[in-house]
């Protein structure tokens, strides 16, 4: 096994930590879900008042309307957007009243003027810059001008302070001018910056996915000015087609759960999406939670889908406190939860109890202090729909999303009466038993958790709002624009990613990177899924991805170790890792991982699942002379646990017309 050059100490020695850039930025101010009308819109009672607010979603072009702008009743203006070349790498656009600009791409966006909504989240001028990520693995961002307070201002003033903020923000005078030309009133004005992070660097870096934020270019007539300064910032114009599109049951399920969460004497919504694969959960969640963040400091999200998760690598369950609103994919905002368990499989079909354990021991974090998203698997057919039954009970929620196309029929509708009486994978419908005709065959094995003080099984009653989505390639996952395994990969390098320096701008490869030291006997080890016999245990923990674990039992060890476990825990996981090396000598893990020093104090056990390094990450080692490390041609493939790299080459899983 190849050794890594030098080595520090892990859980005790120290780690220089770079100051991490601040993501952070406080809580929410302006915007329609904060600013004065909002206020005055709380402060009138009755349904009507909201009504009339939801009805500025639908103005604000929430709701596809018909029309070039798409705005609903708000005409468009007479002007359409200007965009001009402010600095280097940077541009100005200006939105005109419910006009909207779609885009690949990725660029920080700062608010100088008006206001502009991305992903739900509205983005006022009192606010610091966002970085927007949209590349074409999914459906394009959207920058809409919004209608904002004006505080009664004359046109002449508007123009004076739009004026001012041009110059503050050192936009040129020929820019400034320009823009000008197209200034009407409620217009919004946003400075676009070219954005590069570590992250994105890193992920671009390899070949397999430098391409995800390409604009297209254009040639010849079509590429207008306006084109050109924005490709400076690095973002193309895309159809508005490319961007959300909602439909009417999304808009009043939305509508219907901003008023639960934001009336105080609600309680807090407990809110659970559901449905078929690709069928849009995980957008909908996102666009939620930013609409939320409107009007809310932060948001929990519970994340049960092992495949596609949120905010962590894959094969994870997770609760995190939601503060910052998500404007891109996964992999652009990985953040460390609040409490996680490492299941260690993106599937639970080899072990459902343990998969309720560990939602269960995650869930029991969640204190009711704010509204709660909860995100569940696409798996929802035959078991899998008894285990989502399962859940529900487990979780009780106060609201169902159930996202589904009309003639999907795998999935009945979740009404409260059919979750009180349907049979779950581990526990029981009401009736069941009475009920001679209820399908409970093959349940006879599976311990019932029913009556166990802490699983809850109460249904107090649910509200359930069916959305059908209406976007082209709705739960049709072989459509889907990115095949699911293809994006757990680029989580896991977006994960991997905050390993780079933030102060350098070349990429460092993961094998020049320094690795801590970690004795054999200072952490249990644990292979999840499979059986391996002790004495092969060091072949298949070598060059692993592992959850970096914290178990209640002191680990203890006569010899030298290593300490092995029998059974796998659920406990809290810290972060992941990837084992860089193994000194069988000096008995000890040679572990990459971005998880701070304070934390790996911790850490006393490493859990090794069913998530593997992404193929990439082995092949990508620039710099390697010869024969490449892990990687070989010469390799007889009748050795156990011996497997060919696939090399995938296009990110598309066939030709697909947007
Ligand atoms: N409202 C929408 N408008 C346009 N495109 C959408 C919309 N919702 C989802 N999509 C696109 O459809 C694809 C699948 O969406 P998403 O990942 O949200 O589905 P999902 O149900 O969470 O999938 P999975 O079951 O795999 O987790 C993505 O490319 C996404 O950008």
């Amino acid at each position: 096994m190849p050794r890594p050059p030098a080595l520090r100490r892990f859980p005790a020695a120290r780690r220089a930590q770079p100051p991490r850039k601040r993501l952070g930025r406080g809580r929410r101010q302006g915007g329609p879900g904060s600013g004065p009308a909002a206020r005055k819109w709380r402060e009138r009672p009755g349904r009507d008042a909201w009504r009339e607010y939801a009805a500025s979603f639908v103005r604000a072009g929430l709701l596809q309307a018909p029309g070039p702008a798409g705005g609903g009743e708000a005409a468009p203006a007479a002007r359409g957007l200007a965009a001009v070349e402010a600095t280097e790498g940077a541009a100005v656009l200006l939105l005109p009243r419910a006009q909207k600009l779609t885009f690949t791409g990725k660029c920080r966006l700062t608010c100088l003027y008006g206001a502009v909504r991305v992903f739900g989240f509205t983005i006022t001028q009192e606010q610091p810059p966002y970085d927007l990520f949209s590349p074409q693995t999914h459906s394009a961002l959207t920058i809409e001008a919004v209608i904002y307070e004006t505080l009664e201002k004359s046109k002449k003033e508007m123009r004076i302070s739009a004026r001012a903020m041009l110059r503050a923000h050192h936009v040129p005078r020929a820019a400034r001018i320009k823009l000008m030309k197209n200034f009407a009133p409620l217009c919004s004005v946003v400075l676009l910056d070219g954005l590069d992070t570590s992250v994105t660097r890193f992920i671009l870096n390899h070949p397999e996915f430098s391409h995800i934020f390409r604009v297209k270019r254009q040639r010849g007539p079509c590429f207008t000015p306006e084109d050109a300064a924005l490709a400076s910032t690095g973002i193309g114009k895309r159809d508005p087609e490319s961007g959300l599109i909602f439909s009417e049951s999304s808009v009043s399920a939305i509508e219907e759960l901003i008023q639960a969460c934001c009336e105080e004497d609600d309680g807090c919504p407990v809110i659970l999406v559901c449905g078929p694969k690709s069928i849009g959960k995980s957008t909908f969640n996102r666009y939620l939670i930013n609409l939320l963040l409107n009007h809310l400091p932060c948001v929990e999200y519970l994340e049960c889908d092992l495949g596609q998760t949120e905010f962590t690598p894959p094969g994870c369950v997770s609760l995190i406190n939601v503060s910052e609103p998500c404007l891109g994919p996964p992999f652009t905002h990985q953040r460390m939860p609040r409490k996680m368990v490492y299941y260690g499989e993106a599937s639970c079909d080899q072990d459902t109890e343990r998969y309720i354990d560990t939602v269960k021991y995650v869930f029991n974090s969640y204190k009711k202090e704010v509204p709660l998203v909860i995100n569940t698997m696409g798996w929802v057919k035959g078991v899998g729909l008894l285990l989502l039954i399962d859940i529900i009970r487990l979780l009780s929620p106060s609201h169902i999303v159930q996202i589904s196309v009309e003639d999907f029929k795998d999935m009945p509708r979740f009404t409260p009466e059919y979750i009180n009486l349907a049979a779950g994978l581990h526990t029981k419908g009401k009736l069941q038993g009475k009920c001679k005709s209820m399908d409970v065959s093959g349940m006879e094995d599976w311990k019932q958790y029913e009556g166990e003080s802490d699983f809850q099984t109460s249904t107090t009653g649910h509200k359930l709002l069916c959305v059908q989505p209406k976007f082209p390639g709705a739960g049709n996952a072989g459509e889907a624009r990115v095949h699911s395994s293809i994006l757990r990969d680029v989580a896991m390098l977006g994960y991997l990613g905050q390993l780079q320096p933030l102060e350098t701008k070349s990429v460092l490869p993961l094998h020049s990177l320094v690795p801590y030291q970690v004795p054999f006997n200072a952490v249990a080890l644990r292979v999840i899924h499979t059986d391996v016999a002790p004495t092969h245990i060091m072949y298949s923990v070598n060059a692993s991805w592992v959850g970096l674990c914290r178990i209640l039992d002191e680990v203890r060890c006569q010899t030298d170790g290593p300490v092995l476990l029998t059974q796998t825990p659920v406990c809290d996981c810290l972060g992941f890792g990837i084992i860089r090396g193994i000194d069988m000598e000096r008995r000890l893990y040679h572990i990459l991982t971005p998880v701070p020093t304070e934390n790996l104090r911790l850490v006393n056990c490493l859990l090794l699942g069913n998530i593997t390094i992404p193929d990439c990450v082995f092949t990508n080692q620039q710099g390697t002379e010869g024969e490449i490390p892990y990687v070989t041609s010469e390799y007889n493939y009748d050795i156990s646990g011996a497997g060919k790299l696939k090399m995938k080459k296009h990110l598309k899983r066939r030709e697909h017309s947007r």
